[in-house]
């Protein structure tokens, strides 16, 4: 208590539960296997109490947001991320992701160019052809009872990203993307297990317990394998020139995949090496994981709402018949698939929480939060007990994005909020809808939502519980 001293601002109210010395640093510890439900009923009891509550977590101080208007402001001014972000530095430097002030500012503006619609409609080539490599390789399972489709979905998107936007033309090395999806899910359970046991913080006791060591061989992993792509793209564009452009078959749109642009952005002496690196490792890292999880949450809520389910096969034969691959005029036809795809973002958003630091004394509505505090905005988390979302909050219905009159913004709060909201939210929405349109023409789904347990690392994800079995619509 000494240590925080006398509070600058009156304070919202205490998120319930905490204890005078450690605030809520036993509930975390207590909850780290259940990190998600955890931060869940954090968010709903934060929405029962007006939307704003303070907790400590030791001598920090931090305020819960779930109010919409709050969290946009709080969003907008607080642009630097927390420092447990700092721990991925180590793998992905100042990509966007990580970085703040100005270097965050000049990428997100030389970036920007490689994520609008055009550009994305270009990748719908690659898009339509690797959800149908995806749905032949799930045939196997066809009539066989349960399955686990997480590892397959994750491996597909990641393989989309390094075909379509790194514009990598051949993977010599069969094992690329396994390989560096395990290093990514390996250095990410590191960092968690550090955030989480704060003792690890230290760096002498990191060091010590050999966590260092680990942590630096997955680095150099991941930035071998990074180095070996970008030196092959940088000798063919070497031998092509940079001025090459791919002309797409399915948009007839002429485009320079994200790789050649950066290269391009290098070149003119905007980026250098290292940033091309780290821009990179970001791109990638945020991009995979998170499509092949969010498509992991409509699969699931699709098997276990058969009626839902037939109303989006209904519309995808509506639209583009038995077998026709996506164009770029079809995507704004399929609306009910659009409004499955938003409300699974609803009920399981993939990045459920924004951690920020609070820079300078920031204004909300009704409390003023002190610089050197910490806000964890829930853009999302407690819409399940929110009555504006319409009648029972809690439940999955596509329905509610027919004919919905939110909130502002509250549509896109699954793709976070503001300035620094998700740069690759096209490119997510139509690579989802692309592989949802191939995947059930070809299979009726069922899963159990039951068993389902979630956790949550820097994404919230099924742990267990989400296998579903699939049966021919062929036959
Ligand atoms: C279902 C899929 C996705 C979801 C739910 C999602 C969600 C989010 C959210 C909530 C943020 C804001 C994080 C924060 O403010 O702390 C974010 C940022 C970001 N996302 Fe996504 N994302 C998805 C897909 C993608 C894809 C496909 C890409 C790349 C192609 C991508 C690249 C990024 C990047 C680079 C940022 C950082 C933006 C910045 O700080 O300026 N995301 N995403």
């Amino acid at each position: 208590k000494y240590a925080r001293g006398r509070p600058k601002y009156p304070l919202p109210p205490a998120m319930p539960g905490a204890l005078p010395f450690v605030g809520v640093l036993h509930q975390v510890l207590k909850n780290y296997s259940r990190r998600w439900d955890f931060l869940k009923s954090k968010a709903e009891e934060c929405a029962k109490l007006g939307g704003v509550t303070h907790a400590h977590f030791g001598s920090e101080l931090y305020y819960v947001i779930t109010d919409p208007q709050d969290a946009l402001t709080a969003s907008n001014q607080c642009l630097k991320k927390h420092y447990a972000f700092d721990l991925a530095k180590i793998w992905m430097g100042d990509g966007l992701v990580l970085s703040s002030g100005d270097i965050w500012k000049r990428h997100r503006k030389l970036l920007s160019p490689a994520f609008t619609l055009p550009i994305i409609h270009s990748f719908l080539d690659v898009f339509n052809s690797q959800a149908k490599k995806l749905a032949s390789s799930m045939e196997p399972h066809v009539g066989k009872g349960l399955f686990d489709p997480f590892l397959k979905l994750k491996l597909n998107a990641l393989e989309t990203f390094c075909v379509g936007t790194l514009g990598i033309e051949a993977l010599d090395d069969v094992n690329f993307t396994e390989k560096y999806m395990e290093s990514v899910d390996d250095i990410v359970t590191l960092w968690i297990s550090r955030v989480v046991k704060v003792w690890l913080l230290s760096d002498v006791v990191w060091k010590l317990t050999g966590l260092k060591k680990k942590e630096q061989e997955l680095v150099d992993t991941l930035h071998t394998m990074t180095n070996k792509v970008l030196q092959r793209k940088k000798a063919a564009l070497k031998n092509k020139g940079v001025e090459k452009v791919i002309e797409s078959q399915t948009s007839g749109i002429k485009y320079r995949p994200f790789l050649d642009l950066l290269l391009e952005l290098s070149t003119n002496g905007a980026f250098t090496d290292d940033e091309i690196r780290e821009e990179t490792d970001t791109i990638i890292a945020a991009g995979y994981d998170t499509t092949s999880n969010q498509i992991t949450f409509a699969l699931l809520l699709l098997g276990a709402h058969p009626e839902e389910q037939e109303k989006v096969y209904e519309e995808l034969l509506g639209v583009l018949g038995p077998d026709r691959d996506v164009e770029k005029d079809d995507i704004n036809k399929l609306v009910y698939t659009n409004a499955v795809i938003m409300e699974s973002l609803r009920l399981f958003p993939s990045i459920p929480s924004l951690f920020r630091t609070v820079e300078t004394d920031v204004k909300l509505k009704n409390y003023t939060m002190p610089a050197g505090s910490y806000c964890v905005i829930f853009p999302i988390a407690a819409s399940s007990v929110d009555p504006s979302w319409g009648p029972e909050p809690d439940k999955f219905r596509p329905e509610r994005w027919l004919h919905g009159d939110f909130r502002n913004n509250k549509e896109y709060s699954a793709f976070g909020l503001g300035k620094r909201a998700c740069i690759g939210r096209t490119y997510a929405m139509i690579s989802m809808k692309v592989t949802l349109a191939h995947f059930l023409r070809e299979y009726r789904v069922k899963a159990d939502l039951s068993n389902l347990k979630l956790n949550f690392d820097f994404l919230m994800k099924p742990i267990s519980g989400h296998d579903i079995s699939i049966e021919s619509r062929r036959i």
